[in-house]
């Protein structure tokens, strides 16, 4: 559905360098970017700010033409066939509107029905559905302009699909909705995704969206890709250890000697116990039964690491793996 490769975009900005005078350079927003979309998949685009989530989004969908490398999005070029592109993928941009801001939330969308060629069942079938998933009646007739950003949100991603494409694009799309918004719409691309089959791109700085809706994120830093992969083989490569948290009927000693178990925390007087092991060693279903041949255990959980904390340690260490290998080198002289 998408292949990347090898893609880059340059911006060439202009800087004071004294009185009068002013300074050009090359920045690299995206520096070598390579990685594909299979038809189907949920993909999170992730990244710190300036990371070049926003550059890539808009090579993929035509917006912006790459320096370098190569995109195919659905089978065309973006920059190229821009048009054949459109009829193919659907496009939210949190910050940025596709509705007409004067016009009533249906008449823009009538404007998209007649811009797509969709056919008149196709487009109340489909209107149909997102106004009830999406629950957007009460506000079909309002006009733009005045609706929340919540209620705003919910007509651009109906906008982006009623011409059925098989990708959705996402920039932020959750970004300053409330808590109860914000679920909804991970709610709904949920449905799509797994019921519809729609593969959806999307980028976001809410961890809460990737846990919800994405089962392979790939992160990017300075524009390169930093890791790609199921959010738990991430976690399992910046985190060896999980935990186990045992409730034990009785008070017992430390379980410190288990095999695999590195460390170990007590409540209770040792009837709760925090057992950091390692997944190389151990599993949790062996070490549930070694705990179980000492004590009767009458509750259990395994802590994994917080997705924040996988992301941040991922950013961290390339910034680690920079300040070693790259002293001296300005980003814009490579
Ligand atoms: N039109 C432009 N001219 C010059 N520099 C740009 C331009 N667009 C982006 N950049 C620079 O490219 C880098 C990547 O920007 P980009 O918007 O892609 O990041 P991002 O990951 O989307 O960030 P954020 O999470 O803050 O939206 C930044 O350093 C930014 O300043």
């Amino acid at each position: 559905m998408i292949e990347v490769r090898d893609l880059r975009r340059e911006f060439r900005i202009s800087e004071k360098a004294g009185f009068l005078r002013r300074a050009h350079r090359t920045v690299a927003a995206v520096d070598g970017v390579s990685f594909d979309v299979a038809a189907g998949e949920a993909v999170g685009y992730v990244g710190p700010n300036g990371a070049g989530k926003s550059t890539t989004i808009k090579m993929l969908t035509g917006i912006l033409v790459p320096t370098s490398g190569t995109v195919r999005v659905s089978g065309v070029d973006p920059s190229r066939q821009r048009k054949e592109l459109a009829r193919r993928i659907g496009v939210v941009f949190g910050q940025r509107s596709q509705l007409w801001w004067d016009l009533p939330l249906a008449d823009s969308f009538e404007l998209l029905k007649a811009i797509y060629r969709v056919s008149g069942p196709d487009f109340a079938k489909r209107l149909a559905e997102c106004a009830d998933l999406l629950e957007l009646g009460p506000f079909l007739t309002t006009p733009v302009r005045q609706l929340s950003l919540g209620q705003r949100m919910r007509g651009e991603v109906t906008a982006a699909l009623l011409h059925a494409p098989d990708l959705l694009v996402l920039d932020e799309p959750t970004i300053g909705l409330d808590l109860e918004s914000k679920e909804r719409l991970r709610e709904f691309l949920a449905e799509l995704n797994t019921r519809r089959g729609t593969t959806l791109l999307l980028t976001t700085h809410d961890l809460d969206d990737i846990q919800r809706l994405c089962p392979r994120l790939v992160v990017i830093d300075h524009g390169t890709v930093l890791a790609d992969g199921p959010l738990a083989d991430l976690s399992a490569e910046v985190s060896p250890e999980r935990v186990l948290v045992v409730d034990l009927d009785v008070a017992v000693e430390p379980l410190a000697d288990l095999p695999g178990v590195v460390s170990v925390r007590t409540e209770l007087g040792g009837r709760r116990q925090h057992l950091a092991f390692r997944r190389d060693v151990t599993t949790a279903a062996a070490l549930i039964a070694a705990v179980a041949a000492r004590a009767e255990v009458h509750d259990l959980s395994v802590v994994e690491p917080e997705i924040d904390d996988v992301v941040r340690t991922l950013y961290a260490r390339r910034h680690a793996d920079r300040s070693v290998g790259n002293v001296g080198v300005p980003h814009d002289s490579r």
